[in-house]
């Protein structure tokens, strides 16, 4: 479980502090996703970088699973939007990374990355480097990487906006089996609705700035493609659209 109480972040610029984020406070239950949207700048990764422990200067809690952000105790997935290979390892290597800095390397984690990678497709690519994949390919490769961890807590930082939009949408059916069989405590954030309504069980809308949460939504669809189907799914999108909009960003 992720508990943020009363979360303030401020950055310094130009001798002067500025708040990004000010009496956040929300709960991510264990083994759901939280999907966080709002307009650009209202603080969604500045939120993910203090719950991965990247950002330590804050005012306010912060408890995973009861315990302190401690990236070195924790096992924490953190997908950033490029995916966050690294290009002079090949996809092999990149997908074993994570799993050899925290637990060395055994024959379980073998057997494991090999179901993964023929799961996802990425069986032919192991000997490849990053660059020489599409989109689609190396957020395969990321997805592998981060389930093979097993992490505590799993954060998404707009993971799938660089992908065209059938590319998008089928990376998010991949990522909603792979997070069905895995049930990891999750924190998505997404420029779009359409994703924070296929895939997240909570819906956080922020606004800024400073960034707060502005309404917090359940969503017991989550995860049913039928429901993206309906004419209450297209209205629901609207309605967090016209939300958005109305705090004076564009959405896509
Ligand atoms: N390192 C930094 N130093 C100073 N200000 C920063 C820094 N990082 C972010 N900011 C500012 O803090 C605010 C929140 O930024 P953040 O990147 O968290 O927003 P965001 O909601 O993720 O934006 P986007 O949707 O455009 O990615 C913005 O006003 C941004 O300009």
């Amino acid at each position: 479980m992720i508990a943020i109480e009363d979360l303030a972040v401020a950055y310094q610029r130009q001798k002067q502090e500025h708040n990004a984020l000010q009496n956040v406070s929300l709960t991510v239950p264990q083994g759901t996703v939280c999907a966080v949207i709002g307009p650009s700048g209202c603080g969604k990764s500045t939120l993910l970088k203090v719950v991965a422990g990247l950002i330590k200067d804050y005012t306010g809690t912060v408890r995973i699973n009861g315990g302190e952000v401690s990236p070195k105790k924790l096992r924490i997935g953190f997908m950033p939007q490029n995916y966050g290979l690294l290009p002079w390892q090949t996809v092999a290597e990149n997908i074993r990374l994570a799993c050899r800095i925290k637990d060395g390397w055994s024959e379980e984690k073998a057997a494991k990355m090999e179901a993964l990678c023929q799961k996802l497709g990425l069986t032919d690519l192991l000997n490849r480097y990053p660059q020489e994949l599409s989109g689609g390919q190396q957020q395969r490769v990321s997805l592998a990487r981060v389930f093979l961890l097993e992490p505590d807590i799993l954060l998404m930082d707009e993971p799938f906006s660089a992908l065209d939009a059938i590319t998008r949408e089928e990376m998010q059916d991949v990522f909603r089996d792979l997070w069905e069989e895995a049930g990891i405590t999750t924190m998505l954030v997404t420029h779009y609705v359409e994703e924070a309504l296929y895939l997240g069980q909570q819906i956080v809308l922020m606004s800024g700035s400073p960034g707060t949460v502005a309404e917090v939504m359940e969503n017991r669809w989550q995860g049913s493609r039928q429901w993206k189907t309906t004419t209450e799914f297209f209205a629901k999108s609207q309605e967090l659209k016209e939300k958005i909009k109305a705090m004076g960003a564009r959405t896509l």
